[in-house]
């Protein structure tokens, strides 16, 4: 069968297919005529018409999304947000926002297919067959709504915030996002005339206090605009949220923050820890993750008095100021963080504990010139893993333990592989539900070597 082109819709054509399996990334897997076809926004066992969003004669798979389900599946619920939901969205002949394409899924069916994709990754890219239960992260709202404490949006002709479909540059307006925590929809943003941003991230402490909001510049805005759109956020926010709201800009040639309103950080609380957290800088988006993840790294690396521990890929230092308090005065922990205003905060946030090192560097040069006994190592490195150089040298370290903070299965299977190859062994796993209708998972493993 040839793809047809429905008449008005933006996008190739439309397919009737069977769905199989949840794949890794968000995608559910059906075939037409002998070919993959990624699917979002299905569920497995379902029978749906479905828009072909990527198509080649030579492509090795098609990618498309559900516009019409013809027999749901039992787990399939109304999806909560109108942007992103992509029956409404195919109805109007465009494509749903990114960011909640789990939405259509019940909670307790998202955590299951999410353990199967793990243990799959595992299974597939480690060699290791091995079950894996999904958890909820603590304290999470039984609609698994309001968590963001992170925000990230463009902006629209127009000046509206906007988000994009999955792998497309088309804007879509929106307005309250469900997953936001209140303080994050209380700033009303949508109301705001951005007009000379080219993006918006938001920052809403977990623990309360002072909002920020950080603009990205569109080329060429002038201070003029940025201070105009700045005094906008204050006057368009809640009372409370607007008297307190800080707005920075991101200034593209000095790579500087400029302070349009308030401060250009946060602060944030973990497990008795304060953290200070400027700009953009990394910090754990879900309100209950720097506990959750701080309680399972301490517990799982049980560091002793007098050890000698790194945290790599270190952020501001949530987990550093836990394993510091661990090995106290007389042990020592090696902190690394490659951004410059990150590695920054970190000094600030530890500065009080004179065991911490705090190193700004790529991991792997910081890793090639160190020298002396590491008991134990963290890592907690990006999406894209921490990669062949970075396993070899913590293992060649030899430290009596990993602990190994992961937000994608994928690279954190590819990793595995590679320290099993020099012999270390997964002790112990958890997964948790940190990213309620995404596909996105959070993970905590222990390995050592026997
Ligand atoms: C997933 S975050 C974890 C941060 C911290 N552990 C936390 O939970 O708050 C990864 C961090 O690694 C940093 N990073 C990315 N690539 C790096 C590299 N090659 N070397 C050092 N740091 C890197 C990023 O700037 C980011 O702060």
């Amino acid at each position: 069968m040839t793809p047809q082109t429905p008449q008005g819709a933006s996008a190739p054509g439309d397919l009737e297919l069977t769905i199989g399996p949840a794949a890794h990334g968000g995608h559910f897997v059906a075939r037409h005529e002998g070919r993959v076809v990624f699917v979002r926004h299905a569920l497995p066992g379902e029978r749906v018409r479905a828009r072909l969003t990527d198509v080649g004669e030579k492509a090795k798979f098609w990618r498309a999304d559900v516009v019409e389900v013809l027999e749901p599946a039992p787990a399939r619920v109304p999806h909560f947000w109108a942007p992103a939901d992509a029956l409404k969205a195919g109805s109007r002949g465009r494509l749903p926002v990114g960011g909640a394409e789990f939405g259509h899924i019940g909670l307790a069916e998202q955590r299951r297919l999410k353990a199967g994709i793990f243990a799959e990754q595992l299974r597939r890219l480690a060699g290791i067959e091995r079950e894996v239960t999904v958890e909820a992260a603590a304290e999470e709202n039984p609609d698994g709504l309001g968590w963001r404490t992170r925000a990230s949006f463009s902006v629209a002709p127009g000046g509206h915030l906007a988000m994009h479909p999955h792998r497309s540059e088309d804007l879509v307006p929106v307005q309250e996002m469900p997953l936001a925590s209140t303080a994050i929809n209380a700033l009303k943003l949508w109301e705001v005339d951005f007009t000379g941003a080219e993006r918006v991230e938001v920052a809403a402490p977990a623990a309360g206090g002072p909002p920020l909001v950080l603009l990205i510049p569109a080329g060429g805005t002038r201070p003029r605009t940025l201070a105009r759109i700045a005094s906008e956020i204050g006057a368009v926010a809640d009372p409370a949220a607007g008297e307190t709201v800080s707005v920075a800009a991101w200034d593209p040639e000095s790579h500087e923050l400029t302070r349009l309103r308030g401060r250009t950080w946060v602060r944030e609380q973990a497990e008795g820890h304060d953290y200070r957290v400027t700009g953009a800088g990394f910090w754990q988006i879900h309100r209950s993750a720097p506990g959750t993840l701080v309680q399972a790294v301490v517990q799982g690396l049980d560091l002793q008095p007098g050890e000698r521990a790194a945290d790599l890929f270190a952020g501001a230092g949530l987990f550093t100021a836990p394993l510091a308090e661990a090995v106290g005065t007389e042990g020592h922990v090696l902190s690394v963080e490659g951004s410059p205003g990150t590695s920054r905060d970190a000094r600030k946030n530890l500065f009080a504990m004179p065991q911490v090192e705090v190193v700004q560097g790529r991991v792997d040069r910081v890793l090639r010139n160190h020298e002396g006994r590491l008991d134990a190592v963290l890592l907690d490195p990006p999406r894209t893993g921490a990669g062949r150089v970075v396993v070899d040298q913590i293992s060649a370290a030899s430290p009596r333990v990993v602990g190994y903070v992961s937000c994608d299965p994928a690279s954190f299977a590819r990793d595995l592989a590679w320290f099993g190859e020099a012999g270390w062994e997964l002790e112990m796993l958890r997964v948790f539900d940190l990213y309620p209708h995404t596909h996105h998972m959070e993970s905590f493993a222990v390995l050592r070597r026997p």
